[in-house]
């Protein structure tokens, strides 16, 4: 089985009081779910998982694996920080006492730059360690390392590394050269960089973890499903660049401030406060995205 579709890295709402909105983020799980999504990611990088404590973790983790767990099929992918390898293994392998995960995703350790073997070591002995199977988050200029294509690669022979989400800031030659060369089962490329979903799918990936999802989810969803079953390309390209316009005004601020600010402006959380170091985004940010949003392609 290859994972695919539509991934929904979670947002961490907050109440009036700055406490999680618990009741918010489960509408906003069970939702995305009804509207097609494969699956959701709690404690994503869009979910703000440094700025919580232990208590609330635990609490947005509770909250998501219920509503996977209500919907038949739903696939529950949990963030793993990484800031050493033996740390990391020992996250993962208290994972299932924390959670029914189908997926962990993990990044290299930032700020430490171990270079391509060293990266290649650290995924290697995780993935040995875990009793869940890894999807590599490749994410260069968050964690200060490139992966090449060679080495993503390697790794997808590792029967216990599910996939990776790509997102090296655009298509570069390593992400055409991945999805050319891939295994053919058991390993999937997904999408992680909203703006470039589109051209992904074009490529051949399998799906995406798309934080800018979180607005017109269906539309997100129908457009994996033109390349990928229906072949139908005039809609594919016509969602493509009105969602990857979206994408990037969603993402003209730090993640996730501009998209907590449209789901505020559209009623669909409390506030759109993210917590420090984030700020929260500026108004014309929102009302831009929004309107990108209001984009006749995506009604
Ligand atoms: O939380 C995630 O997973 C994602 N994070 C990326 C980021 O903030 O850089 C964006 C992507 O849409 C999903």
């Amino acid at each position: 089985m290859t994972l695919s579709g539509l991934h929904l890295p979670l947002i961490t709402p907050f109440g009036p009081d700055g406490a999680v909105d618990a009741p918010a983020l489960d509408r906003l799980a069970r939702g995305a779910l009804a509207d097609g999504a494969a699956g959701l990611v709690a404690l994503g990088t869009t979910g703000e998982p440094a700025a919580l404590d232990a208590d609330e973790r635990k609490t947005v983790l509770a909250v998501i694996a219920a509503a996977v767990a209500d919907t038949p099929g739903a696939h529950l992918t949990v963030g793993v920080p990484a800031p050493d390898t033996r740390s990391a293994a020992e996250a993962l392998r208290a994972l299932p006492e924390r959670a029914p995960a189908d997926a962990a995703l993990v990044t290299v350790p930032p700020f430490t730059r171990p270079g391509e073997a060293g990266a290649l070591a650290h995924f290697t002995a995780l993935a040995d360690a875990s009793p869940v199977p890894l999807i590599v988050y490749n994410i260069p200029y968050r964690t200060g390392q490139q992966l090449s294509a060679a080495t993503l690669l390697r790794l997808a022979a590792h029967p216990n590394i599910a996939g990776v989400k790509q997102a090296v800031g655009g298509i570069d030659a390593d992400t055409v050269a991945l999805l050319a060369d891939r295994p053919a089962e058991g390993f999937a490329v997904l999408a992680g960089e909203d703006a470039f979903a589109p051209a992904m799918l074009a490529l051949g990936a399998d799906g995406g973890i798309l934080a800018a999802a979180h607005l017109a989810t269906a539309r997100h969803v129908e457009l994996i499903t033109c390349w990928r079953e229906r072949g139908d390309l005039p809609r594919a390209r016509a969602l493509g660049t009105a969602l990857a316009r979206a994408a990037a005004a969603l993402f003209a601020e730090p993640n996730p401030a501009v998209t907590k600010g449209v789901l505020h402006a559209r009623g669909l959380i409390a506030g759109p406060e993210v917590r420090l170091p984030l700020l929260a985004a500026r108004p014309e940010s929102v009302r831009d995205a929004d309107n990108r949003l209001d984009d006749p392609a995506l009604r």
